[in-house]
């Protein structure tokens, strides 16, 4: 969505401003019905066999890294819900994720991704993915590791912009949000987010690379880290482990 003058002073004002009930909201960002995988030929690959999912699963990681389309796939794969982090943001600011950048900034965005992300962690046990920078921001950190099963899918900086293309939709990616002075290119902004994200994205319970995988390949080795992941925290408790990282 793209916003004309008059409508951005109204979302401006709207964005400390939106609703809160909390039963509605949950119905109205997750995924109800268990869907269809989308943007992969033919059927899945392998169905789920592992341990119940009795916890969120949410994904972290780099722009592009695939927790937007992995963890739909995944949710499909699990027979459990799927929600977006951002998808829930733009529902309750009713405002696109780079319009809330351009508007109100960096920092109400956080404060709003913190009070999605609490309200998704509430409901039934869904595959969340969450935004890229969204556990590197300590409360909310804090927050998915306490009441999820939290991912990190790794790829190359590289790899990421080949999948991202066009960098409209992710404002970090433009000069004017990099929180840099000077011009970088797009490249360059995700190398450096990788080195200063990197240490938080490590607090993950589970570690994913998804480099050289395609879409299919990276969904069905996410499911079974986390089957493996799950067996074993039935006999022990959850710390972070790595696959093929
Ligand atoms: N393993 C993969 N191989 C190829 N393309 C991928 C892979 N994972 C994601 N993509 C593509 O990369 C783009 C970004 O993925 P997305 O799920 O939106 O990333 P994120 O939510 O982590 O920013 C999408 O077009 C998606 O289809
Ligand atoms: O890395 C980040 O800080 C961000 C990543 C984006 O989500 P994706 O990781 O799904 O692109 C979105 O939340 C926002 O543009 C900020
Ligand atoms: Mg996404």
């Amino acid at each position: 969505m793209s916003l004309k003058a008059n409508d951005r002073a109204d979302a401006v004002a709207m964005l400390g401003l939106f609703p809160s009930t909390r039963t509605g909201r949950i119905i109205k960002t997750m995924e109800q019905k268990v869907q269809k995988p989308q943007n992969m030929a033919g059927s899945l690959t392998q169905n789920y066999n592992g341990p119940p999912i009795t916890r969120p699963i949410a994904l972290v990681g780099l722009m592009g890294c695939g927790k937007s389309m992995v963890g739909r796939n995944l949710a499909a794969m699990f027979q459990i819900p799927f929600a977006d982090s951002d998808t829930a943001i733009e529902r309750a600011a009713g405002v696109t994720v780079a319009d809330i950048f351009d508007l109100a900034g960096e920092n109400k965005f956080r404060e709003m991704e913190y009070r999605e992300i609490e309200i998704l962690l509430g409901g039934t046990p869904a595959v969340i993915a969450t935004g890229g920078g969204a556990f590197c921001q300590p409360d909310t950190a804090s927050l998915l590791r306490d009441k999820a099963l939290v991912v990190w899918l790794k790829a190359k900086p590289e790899t990421l912009l080949s999948r991202i293309g066009n960098v409209d939709s992710r404002p970090l990616l433009h000069n004017k949000h990099s929180q840099k002075q000077g011009n970088e290119t797009p490249i360059e902004i995700l190398t450096r987010l990788n080195e200063v994200r990197t240490p938080f994205y490590e607090q993950a319970h589970l570690h994913v690379n998804t480099d050289g995988l395609s879409k299919r390949q990276a969904a069905s080795k996410v499911m079974n880290a986390i089957a493996d992941k799950l067996a074993i925290i039935n006999t022990s408790t959850i710390s972070s482990t790595s696959k093929g990282a």
